[in-house]
Formats: structure tokens, C-alpha cells, sequence
């Protein structure tokens, strides 16, 4: 998205900020068999830290500056060194082509025309590289799970930097995966007949796999040539642990919810996280952003960047790459209106002082 350059441009009801998630969702539903909508929307355990992601962003309340003669916003900013057009960014989500018949693909499209990042699963639907080759000047990072086979995993890593993502991102949430009641109660299983993605094309042999520790950060970082950001980092120590460790990127995150519940909220770990990696290295944040509101709250707060899951989804589903793109360019124009109303001109210097505690 181009810098807003006409505050008049936002006239009550009639922008792409009017977006509404609520009905993206109710009307993703209608399109998605019931299981596959919860398996999208479900969390962990009692779902505590899926309900609570988005209420503890609103714990926060903004400090506007009056008078400051702002007539534009800077929107676009640097992340590990690719220029993106927008600060939010589609976090990485698995099987695409449950959602919408384009996949992966479909998601590249809509985040290179909203001049977003993306980030690819290791469980795509599709093979890493055709959907690094999709908009391939669009920046994207690919996510890295570890698999059964630690030559799979490696293998995987090394392709990732040759297929030309700019960054590797160690998912360090699901040392096994968290309990979904959803889809327990469901019995709900990944259809068999998807495209296969990045699973080897000989079957890997289920070998024994160590479970990551921090020095797989930088072997990874070799491995792929790549720049490593550690997702679902939730502690300052852990942070700080990671940079030394390596990483360019910490990236706060509660999976979603569908990891260890409850955990603490995304939006109150970010501070501690922040305090503990210094300069030393970027800070991303996930996990219940649903407003241009709670973006700026996260870069407030010290993020670079947010990331959106389930609107990115709903997106999909509902609009294929429009729909996409249609989501992160409503989020990002509420973002730029709530900038031009509090004052805030750049989203690379949003100032500590512009939120405070509700009370
Ligand atoms: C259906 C679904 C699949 C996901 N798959 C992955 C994945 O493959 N890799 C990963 O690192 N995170 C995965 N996540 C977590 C997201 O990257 C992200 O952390 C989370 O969705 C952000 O919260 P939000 O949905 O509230 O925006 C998944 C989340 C959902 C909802
Ligand atoms: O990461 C997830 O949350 C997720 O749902 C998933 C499911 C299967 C494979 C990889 C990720």
C-alpha cells in the first residue's frame, strides 16, 4: 500500500478499512465443511489463550497527539532487510488447499499485491519452491517444522535458501503438538488426497529425530544460508537465549492458542521480549491482531512487524488471492487511519508513549 497521502480519502464507510472480520469468518464458515472451519478456528486444551489473544491487545489504550500538522503516513518498513509496503504479514499456516483450490499460491498473490510478506508452512500444499516462484519478487520466509527424518529436515533447510525465502523460521512451539478438543471431538483427520507439497517424494523412512535445542539455530542459519527467526518465543530469557544463539528474529507468538494452554497473551509477553533482545535483534509478534489498532499497540510496544493467521484464512477462503489481499489492505488502511488520528507518521518509529494501560 502507497503512503496515505489524503486524510480525506477516509470518510466514514466508504474504505477498505471498513473491513469486517467478524463476517469474513461467519461467511468463511459457510463455505468450509464444519470440520475443516474448526480445525482453522480451534485452540488448544480449553481454548483460555485463543479467547483471550485479542482482549489483551484492548488492555492497551491509545495516547493521541493532536496538531501535528500529519498529513500523511509512512506505511512501508524493512524486515530482515527485504522492503515490504505494510507492516502486517501473513503467518505461516498449514494445508492451504483445504481452504481454496489455489493454496499457497493463491495466498502469494494476495500478499504480493498488498505488498505483504508471507510466510510458507513446511506443511503447504504446495512444494516450497513453486511457491517461492509465485510473485518471486515478492518477499516471503518459509517455516520450518521438524520432520521425521533429520536428513529431511536439513534437506529442507538447504532448499529453503536455494529456492531464494529470505529468511528460515524455526517454529520452536510444537515440540509435539497441543491437544485440539475441536478436532478430537470431530475426529478430524487431514484428507489424504491433498497435494503432497514437502513431504520427500521417496516416503521418508520414520527415523528418530532429536528435538530442537538453541544450537540448532545456528546449524540451521548454515545449513541454509539464511537469515533464523525462532517462532514462539515467549520469554525474555528464551529471547535473549536465541539471539545469542544466533537468531536475527524472535518472533512472540502462542501458536494461535493451539500450543500450551494457557499461556500467557502474545500482546503481554511482547514488552519482556522486547527489553531482553534490545537491538540485538527483530521482534515480530502474533496472535489475535484483528485491527489496525492492535498493530499499532505491537509496534508501540517494540514489534517491527505483526503477522495474521485466521484473517489471512478466512481471506482465502472467501475470496481466493482477492480475498487475501482484500484482508491485509483493510487491515493496513485501518491501520493507516488510526496513525493519522493519533499522529503517529511512521510505522518504523511508533513511540513507546503512544499507548498506555487501560484503566
Ligand atoms: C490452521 C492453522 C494452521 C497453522 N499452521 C502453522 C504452521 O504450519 N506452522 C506454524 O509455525 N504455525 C502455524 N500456525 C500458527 C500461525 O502461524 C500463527 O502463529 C497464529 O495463527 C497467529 O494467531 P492468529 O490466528 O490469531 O492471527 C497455524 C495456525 C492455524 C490457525
Ligand atoms: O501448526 C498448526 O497449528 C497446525 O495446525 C498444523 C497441523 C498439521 C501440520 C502442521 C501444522
Amino acid at each position: 500500500m502507497a503512503p496515505t497521502s489524503d486524510p480525506a480519502a477516509y470518510l466514514p464507510g466508504t474504505g477498505p478499512e471498513h473491513l469486517d472480520l467478524a463476517a469474513l469468518e461467519d461467511q468463511a464458515r459457510t463455505l468450509l465443511p464444519p470440520a475443516v472451519a474448526d480445525f482453522y478456528a480451534g485452540g488448544a486444551e480449553s481454548e483460555v489463550t485463543l479467547g483471550e489473544a485479542p482482549a489483551a491487545w484492548r488492555s492497551w489504550r491509545l495516547r493521541p497527539r493532536v496538531l501535528g500538522g500529519l498529513s500523511a503516513v509512512r506505511l512501508g518498513t524493512s524486515l530482515l532487510g527485504s522492503e515490504v509496503a505494510t507492516p502486517i504479514g501473513v503467518a505461516p499456516w498449514a494445508f492451504q488447499a483445504l481452504a481454496h483450490p489455489d493454496g499457497e499460491r493463491g495466498t502469494a498473490r494476495g500478499a504480493a499485491a498488498a505488498g505483504a510478506l508471507m510466510t510458507v508452512s513446511t506443511s503447504a500444499t504446495a512444494p516450497l519452491a513453486a511457491v517461492a516462484a509465485t510473485e518471486a519478487d515478492s518477499p516471503k520466509w518459509f517455516q520450518l517444522y521438524r520432520q521425521h527424518s533429520p536428513a529431511h529436515t536439513d534437506d529442507l533447510a538447504r532448499r529453503a535458501g536455494q529456492a531464494g525465502y529470505r529468511a528460515l523460521v524455526l517454529t520452536v512451539d510444537l515440540p509435539v503438538f497441543g491437544r485440539r478438543l475441536r478436532d478430537v471431538a470431530n475426529d478430524f483427520a487431514v484428507p489424504a488426497d491433498l497435494p503432497p507439497g514437502n513431504v520427500p517424494a521417496s516416503g521418508s523412512v520414520a527415523a528418530e529425530s532429536p528435538v530442537w535445542t538453541f544450537d540448532d539455530i545456528g546449524r540451521f542459519g548454515e545449513l541454509s544460508g539464511l537469515p533464523v527467526v525462532a517462532k514462539g518465543v515467549l520469554r525474555g530469557d528464551d529471547a535473549a537465549r536465541c539471539v545469542q544463539a544466533g537468531a536475527a528474529g524472535i518472533w512472540v507468538s502462542t501458536h494461535g492458542g493451539r500450543q500450551a494452554d494457557p499461556v500467557i497473551a502474545s500482546a503481554h509477553a511482547l514488552p519482556e521480549v522486547v527489553g531482553a533482545v534490545g537491538d540485538e535483534a527483530e521482534v515480530y509478534v502474533d496472535g489475535g491482531i484483528r485491527a489496525g489498532s492492535d498493530v499499532l499497540t505491537a509496534l508501540a510496544l517494540g514489534a517491527s512487524a505483526v503477522f495474521v493467521g485466521r484473517p489471512a484464512i478466512w481471506g482465502l477462503v472467501t475470496g481466493g488471492e482477492a480475498g487475501v489481499a482484500r484482508m491485509l489492505d483493510g487491515l493496513t488502511a485501518q491501520l493507516a487511519h488510526t496513525m493519522l488520528l493519533c499522529g503517529v507518521p511512521d510505522v518504523r518509529a511508533v513511540p513507546r508513549d503512544a499507548i498506555t494501560p487501560a484503566r
